[in-house]
């Protein structure tokens, strides 16, 4: 089984206008809400690629109740804890550029921690839990740190989407693969790359430091993936890109879904890419038939 963990889940709020002016009034052409969130957006692409999950996570008040609405009506598997504050609502603002202005987040209680940890008892080897997105204001930084102990003793893999020293504390568990994109992997060592050497270079200081593979993200330049043994490029998907929110999502959920199935990081890589293109092509989180169509365009070729 994979486990999404979503702790600050969110509707997005997504607002479609030509223009915005500033410090003016400006009417939106369309509004939609979406139920949204890292490892959310990671559980609507597994369930369109088949691969039994469970969203985890705490979600609360009306929003809540909309979001785990949406979830049932996509079939998606839940068990949120539920919290007495509100999820959050983040606002994606589709105009000449994508804006979003994403809320920090409910308070959580101690109580309702203890209820999401106990969560955790189910786990059981093989399981792969993805772990993804911001934390709530009110949790400790340290919150998915403290959580790997006991995958790791249920002989579950995990993988962490999060950035700065965040990810970092993570290595030492050895996650089975971390996604930061270009930029972030730069700021990961306060740098910035002259070329793809020196970014392949700092991939592999995160498996000198756990990491089981690296999967570099490059929006429309594609990606890198780089294990202790290989290094391979996946060429991007061709396409128009309408929107940015969920591609790194999308690529979590196709690379690691596929490595359930198949323990194959190639095929993996390769879903990855085209899951993650099928979404920066749609205005919401891609389903099956456009993921098919882009997965012909994706060519994975081993560098070193
Ligand atoms: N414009 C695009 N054309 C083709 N493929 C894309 C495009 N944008 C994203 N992808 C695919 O999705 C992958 C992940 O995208 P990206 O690098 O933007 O991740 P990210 O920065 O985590 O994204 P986000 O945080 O916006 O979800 C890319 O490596 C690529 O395979
Ligand atoms: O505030 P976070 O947790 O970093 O990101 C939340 C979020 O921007 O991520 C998803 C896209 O990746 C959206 O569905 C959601 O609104």
């Amino acid at each position: 089984m994979i486990y999404t963990v979503t702790v600050n889940p969110a509707l997005d709020y997504v607002m479609q206008l030509s223009k915005v002016n500033r410090g003016e009034v400006n009417r939106s052409d369309d509004t939609q809400f979406l139920a949204g969130g890292k490892g959310i957006n990671v559980s609507q692409i597994l369930n369109q690629l088949a691969v039994d999950n469970t969203a985890w996570g705490f979600v609360g008040g009306f929003t809540g109740k909309e979001l785990i609405r949406q979830l049932n009506v996509k079939n998606i598997v839940s068990d949120f804890v539920t919290i007495s504050d509100d999820t959050r609502v983040n606002v994606k603002i589709h105009a000449q550029k994508e804006t979003e202005i994403n809320a920090a987040g409910p308070n959580i209680n101690d109580q309702e921690i203890a209820a999401f940890k106990a969560r955790l008892d189910d786990l059981k080897a093989g399981d792969i839990v993805v772990l993804s997105g911001s934390l709530a204001p009110s949790l400790p930084t340290d919150f998915y740190k403290q959580l790997l102990p006991t995958i790791k003793e249920a002989g579950a893999d995990f993988v962490v989407d999060t950035t700065g020293k965040a990810l970092l504390d993570t290595l030492e568990y050895q996650p089975l693969v971390i996604k930061p994109n270009h930029h972030e992997l730069a700021d990961l060592f306060n740098t910035s790359f002259a070329n793809t050497d020196e970014m392949l270079q700092a991939a592999k200081k995160l498996l000198d430091m756990g990491a089981q593979n690296v999967l570099i993200s490059m929006a429309g330049d594609g990606a890198y993936l780089v294990t202790k043994d290989h290094v391979y490029h996946a060429s991007a998907a061709k396409g128009i890109a309408v929107n940015s929110v969920g591609a790194g999502d999308s690529m979590i959920a196709g690379f690691v879904g596929t490595y359930y199935k198949t323990r194959d990081v190639v095929e993996a890589l390769k879903m990855g890419s085209a899951c993650g293109g099928a979404t920066a092509f749609t205005e919401d989180i891609a389903v099956k038939s456009q993921i098919d169509a882009v997965l012909p365009d994706i060519d994975v070729e081993e560098v070193k």
